[in-house]
C-alpha cells in the first residue's frame, strides 16, 4: 500500500456501524483509498442513565470529536440530528451525503396505524418532540418515556419481536434508522410530516473531519464529491433555526426543509411538552446557497419568537 488507510470513527451501536460502513465504502470508492473503522465508546453508550442527567445526546458526539482531534481517526460519522448546532473548534462537516427518508415511523402491534390505536394505547418514545406531536394528534394516548437502541425499543411492542415481552402498543422511530438496519417491515405507518414533523437533520448523516483536512488532499476530494447539495441546504436551514432558538435536540421542536429548483422551503413546529399548544410556521427563500439557507432558518426562528414560541417550551432565548 502506498498510503495508510483513512480511519473512520464510529459509535459502536448497530445503527452507527451500519451507517459508518456505508459512508466508509462510499469514500473509499470516491477517493480510491482504503478505509478502516475505528470504534469509539461514548459516555452515552456506557451510562444508561437518563440522557438529560449525563449531558444530553451531545455525549454521543463528544468522544468521537475527541478521537478526531487526537488523530485516532480521520473522519467521524454522526447522525446529523444528534450533532449539536454549535461549531466545534478545529473540526468541520466535510460532507453531508444524500438524505434518507426524513419521516418518523409508527411501529405498532398488529399493523395498527395511529388512527387505529385503541383509546389509551401505550406508545413509547424518548423524544419530547415526538411525544408532544403524538399527544397533539391523539390526546388520549398514554405516551411512555423509553430509551435504548432501535431493537430494544422495537422489543417493547407486544408481538413485534419474537421472544421479547412487549409491554407497549407501539413505538415511534425514525424511518431512516429502521431502513439502515433492514427493519422497515416493522413499520405500520409512515407518519406524514403534516402530523409529525421530524427533528432538524433527521435522516441525514454528517461526516466530520479536522478543518485543514477538509481543504486539501485525497480525503477532501472524496468528501467534496460525496457532499449532496440538497441535503446540505435543507439541513443547514433546519439547524440554523434550532440554533437561533438556542434549543437542543431534546426540545419539542420539529423542522423540515425541502428544496425545489427555485426555492428552499422550511416548515417548523414548536410544541408545549403536553402537546396542548402547537405553533406551526413556514417560510421560503430563493437564495439557494448556504448563507441563504442559514438566513431562512434564522428568520423563521425569529418569527416564532416574535409569536411567543418561548412561552410554549423551555427555550434559552436571548
Ligand atoms: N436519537 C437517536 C437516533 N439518531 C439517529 C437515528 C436514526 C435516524 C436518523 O438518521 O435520523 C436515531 C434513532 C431514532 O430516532 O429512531
Amino acid at each position: 500500500m502506498a498510503h495508510d488507510p483513512v480511519l473512520v470513527g464510529t459509535r459502536g451501536s448497530a445503527l452507527a456501524v451500519t451507517q459508518t460502513t456505508t459512508v466508509a465504502n462510499a469514500l473509499s470508492e470516491l477517493g480510491g483509498f482504503d478505509v478502516e473503522l475505528v470504534r469509539v465508546r461514548t459516555e452515552g453508550d456506557i451510562n444508561r442513565a437518563a440522557l438529560s442527567q449525563i449531558g444530553g445526546t451531545g455525549v454521543f458526539v463528544a468522544a468521537l470529536r475527541d478521537s478526531l482531534l487526537a488523530g485516532d481517526c480521520d473522519v467521524a460519522v454522526h447522525s446529523l440530528k444528534d450533532l449539536p448546532t454549535g461549531a466545534a473548534d478545529g473540526l468541520t462537516i466535510g460532507a453531508i451525503p444524500a438524505r434518507a427518508d426524513v419521516r418518523d415511523a409508527l411501529c405498532a402491534r398488529d399493523g395498527l396505524t395511529l388512527a387505529q390505536l385503541p383509546e389509551g394505547a401505550k406508545v413509547g418514545t424518548g423524544s419530547p418532540r415526538r411525544a408532544a406531536q403524538l399527544r397533539a394528534a391523539r390526546p388520549d394516548l398514554d405516551v411512555v418515556d423509553i430509551r435504548g437502541n432501535v431493537d430494544t425499543r422495537l422489543g417493547r411492542v407486544a408481538g413485534l419481536i419474537e421472544g421479547a415481552p412487549g409491554d407497549l402498543d407501539a413505538v415511534v422511530l425514525a424511518a431512516a434508522g429502521l431502513a439502515r438496519l433492514g427493519r422497515l417491515e416493522m413499520v405500520s405507518e409512515f407518519l406524514d410530516p403534516s402530523l409529525m414533523l421530524p427533528a432538524p437533520g433527521q435522516g441525514a448523516l454528517a461526516v466530520e473531519c479536522r478543518s485543514p483536512d477538509a481543504a486539501e488532499g485525497r480525503l477532501s476530494r472524496a468528501l467534496a464529491a460525496y457532499d449532496n447539495n440538497a441535503a446540505r441546504l435543507t439541513v443547514t436551514a433546519e439547524r440554523a433555526l434550532l440554533n437561533r432558538l438556542e434549543a437542543g435536540c431534546t426540545a419539542p421542536i420539529g423542522a423540515l426543509a425541502s428544496l425545489t429548483e427555485t426555492r428552499l422551503h422550511l416548515e417548523t413546529v414548536v410544541c408545549s411538552d403536553d402537546g396542548t399548544r402547537v405553533m406551526r410556521r413556514s417560510a421560503a427563500t430563493a437564495v439557494l446557497d448556504e448563507d441563504g439557507a442559514r438566513a431562512l432558518g434564522v428568520r423563521l426562528a425569529e418569527d416564532l419568537l416574535a409569536a411567543g414560541a418561548a412561552s410554549l417550551t423551555d427555550l434559552a432565548v436571548s
